[in-house]
């Protein structure tokens, strides 16, 4: 596809979708939302951290071929549309999201231009972040128990950023970003 893919990776709670938001908004770049069999919990919203739909309907949609990747992990199935991605390249000329290294390879194959970002944090940093989160225990240690294997990515990635002061990862992440979408400032300019 034509276009310019922003693609976040890393382990859970090491940030991937605050930073994703926060740069999204900078520099009016969306996200495409993902589709998933997990039950929505209570402080999300359908359309924002998700699309959440059945097991059935997402069978359906994968024998139509609606999807351009599809990542079973513990159980639940994750998804993107195609059609999704070829409106916001439409509308935007790029999009950001967020996956798992198995769906980044994907990308990387599918897409003219791919930037992988793999958002990094220590163990205790994104068990922390976790359990600040409300994420419940079992979810945490679930997620925990990938931590090595998705850590072992990073070399395979673009940019590796480690992510504990927010606002000066976000700075430096958004930096980046724009010298890889070729956008320049002016240097009186204040952003
Ligand atoms: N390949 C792929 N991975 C996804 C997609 N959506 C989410 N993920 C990955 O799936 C993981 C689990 O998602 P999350 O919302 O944290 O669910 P939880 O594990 O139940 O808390 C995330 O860490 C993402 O990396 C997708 O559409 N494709
Ligand atoms: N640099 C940071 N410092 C402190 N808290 C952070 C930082 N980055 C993210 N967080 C918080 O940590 C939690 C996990 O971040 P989130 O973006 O949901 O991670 P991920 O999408 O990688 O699972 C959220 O509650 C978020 O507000």
């Amino acid at each position: 596809m034509d276009g310019r893919a922003l693609l976040f990776v890393g382990p859970d709670g090491s940030g991937r979708f605050t930073l994703a938001e926060a740069i999204g908004i900078t520099l009016h770049i969306p996200r495409v939302v993902s589709y998933t069999t997990r039950e929505k919990r209570t402080k999300e919203t359908e359309g924002k951290e998700y699309h959440y739909i059945t097991e059935s309907e997402f069978k359906q949609m994968e024998q139509n071929e609606e999807f351009i990747e599809v990542v079973q992990a513990d159980g639940i199935c994750y998804g993107i549309t195609k059609v999704d991605c070829e409106r916001l390249l439409k509308e935007n000329g790029s999009f950001f999201a967020i996956l798992s290294p198995e769906g980044c390879e994907i990308f990387k194959k599918l897409f003219d231009k791919t930037l992988t970002i793999f958002v990094q944090a220590d163990k205790e940093t994104v068990t922390q972040r976790q359990i600040q989160r409300g994420d419940d225990p079992q979810t945490i240690e679930r997620h925990l128990s990938h931590y090595d294997e998705i850590m072992d990515y990073q070399s395979s990635c673009d940019i590796v950023i480690p992510n504990y002061d927010l606002a000066s990862t976000a700075q430096e992440l958004t930096t980046r970003i724009e010298t890889f979408l070729g956008i320049t400032h002016h240097p009186d300019s204040k952003y």
